[in-house]
């Protein structure tokens, strides 16, 4: 598990502005931190993937490199998961892409909720590395749900999971429910509350990109 706050780095002073309740009235910060936070993150993620020796010829002869030798697959999950997801994809520029439409469906007045999904596209995934990119991992049945989802598309080589803000609850579902996926986190938090929130978190984050909804 790789988590940008158990190092020194800018990534943690963007977290720490994602977090901030009055730099939170400012949307195209919150929406510019979220997107530099997955420039960062895809940038450390990219140190783990396959690479191929590379001759590129330039105006005085042949430099030697190394390339990615496939771009990954981008996946996402609307609302909040878009500006973290074009932090990725500013990085990865040949990725190719999925995205999902998933939400808590709340059935009544308490804090209950199911993962509802009307919405998924995607490529073909045999094979393939597959990035998972949600702002927050709360429960973690929204990736859950989400990853099972995807295999419709085909089962991929390998599956990592990107996160801002984390919770230790999350955290445990998800390595026991999909042990096979490598998570990157920005930070761990405490708990989370009766309302499934993570804290101290950020509150919202769909509603801070995006809006309220009603
Ligand atoms: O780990 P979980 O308990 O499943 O919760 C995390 C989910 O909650 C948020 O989305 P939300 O449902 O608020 O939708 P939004 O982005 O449209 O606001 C977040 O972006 C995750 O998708
Ligand atoms: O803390 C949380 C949990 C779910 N979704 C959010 O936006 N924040
Ligand atoms: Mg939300």
């Amino acid at each position: 598990m790789f988590v940008f706050a158990h190092q020194s780095s800018l990534a943690n002073q963007y977290i720490a502005e994602l977090r901030d309740v009055n730099l939170q009235k400012d949307r195209l910060r919150f929406r510019r931190n979220l997107e530099r936070v997955g420039e960062l993150m895809a940038y450390e993620l990219s140190k783990v993937l396959p690479y191929q020796n590379t001759k590129v010829e330039t105006p005085l002869g042949i430099a030697e490199t190394q390339l990615l030798i496939r771009q990954p697959v981008l996946a996402t999950i609307m609302r909040a998961g878009l500006p973290f997801h074009q932090g990725f994809l500013n990085y990865f520029d040949h990725a190719d892409n999925a995205f999902v439409g998933a939400y808590r469906g709340y059935a009544s007045d308490d804090d209950e909720f199911e993962i509802e999904m009307d919405y998924i596209v995607g490529p073909d995934l045999t094979g393939r590395t597959l990035i998972l990119v949600d702002p927050m991992l709360a429960t973690g049945r929204s990736i859950e749900k989400v990853y099972h989802a995807m295999l419709r598309y085909g089962i991929p080589a390998q599956t990592h999971i990107a996160a801002v803000i984390a919770s230790p609850e999350g955290i445990g579902f998800l390595q026991e429910r999909l042990p096979q996926c490598r998570l990157w986190l920005g930070a761990i938090d405490e708990r989370l509350n009766d309302h499934y929130y993570i804290v101290p978190g950020l509150g919202d984050a769909g509603d801070l990109a995006f809006g309220p909804k009603v």
